[in-house]
């Protein structure tokens, strides 16, 4: 069966240019120093950790906004064992047969292995390509990667060698997942992983949890999505996020990347 269609609904996240406005209000911390310090403290010995309330009310409900607002995704998944991202309304214009044989692609990789469905905007790429035009998303970028979030970063794993922050805004739906995987890749210098999760109206069975598997495959700790709360743990930990439950419509919303050691390519 050939599926040269497929192509056709590629993904673009789309073509708009600027530079965010620098009129902008920061994206500032809320966590006082008592917090982060027992946040260090819990990292040591879970080499995990969640922060409830990280930024300021304003500033997460802003950023908020600005996910649940935003158009411009690329849904990703895997077929035949490599990545493929794709424009969302292109895949939910498909007629129903050909949308039957993506969905049956999606899930035989799975089946298979390792296999992920949701969508994202690649913030730091966008950033870099200089077309990062949204102010309040250019202030959560500018935020990951100012000296405050870097240096908190630094204070709860205790690795100094973190230098930079990459970053990208996730949505998953219904039916998204995430499956377990331990997010080392050679080369990109990954120390640990952050997700600043705006998600509101959630609750545990919704699905989209941020799962930490232990060695007998075990579920150990699990955080359900919520609002305004950065979880952050080291690379490699095998994690997942759980599938969101069919029947929920709400968007599981949250700026994520990794904090990353060296000097950064091409900057
Ligand atoms: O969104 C999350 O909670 C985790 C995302 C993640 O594991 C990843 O992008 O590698
Ligand atoms: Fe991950």
């Amino acid at each position: 069966m050939t599926t040269a269609w497929l192509h056709h609904v590629s993904g673009d996240a789309g073509p708009a240019v600027n530079d965010p406005s620098s009129t902008i209000e920061r994206v500032r911390l809320a966590a006082g120093r008592g917090q982060v310090a027992d946040a260090a403290r819990r990292f040591a010995r879970d080499r995990r950790v969640l922060i409830e309330n990280v930024l300021r009310e304003e500033d997460a409900a802003r950023l908020h906004a600005a996910a649940a607002s935003w158009t411009r995704w690329n849904l990703v998944t895997r077929i035949d064992s490599a990545h493929r991202d794709f424009n969302p309304a292109g895949l939910a214009a498909l007629p129903q047969d050909k949308a039957a044989v993506v969905q049956g692609l999606i899930d035989r990789e799975a089946r298979q292995g390792f296999q992920y469905l949701f969508e994202t905007y690649a913030l730091y790429d966008a950033a870099r390509a200089g077309r990062l035009d949204d102010p309040d998303l250019g202030a959560a970028f500018a935020f990951v990667r100012s000296p405050e979030f870097l240096e908190l970063a630094r204070t709860i794993t205790g690795r100094s060698e973190i230098a930079y922050a990459d970053a990208q805004l996730t949505r998953f739906r219904a039916g998204h997942y995430l499956a377990r995987h331990d997010d080392a890749v050679d080369g990109k210098n990954r120390v640990a992983a952050y997700v600043i999760n705006l998600t509101r109206g959630w609750r545990a069975d919704c699905g989209g949890q941020l799962q930490f598997v232990d060695g007998d495959g075990h579920v150990e700790r699990a955080y359900t999505p919520t609002f305004n709360a950065l979880a952050m743990f080291e690379v490699p930990t095998p994690h997942a996020v759980s599938p969101v439950a069919p029947w929920v419509d709400g968007h599981r919303l949250s700026i994520t990347g990794w904090l990353r050691s060296g000097r950064e390519a091409g900057v």
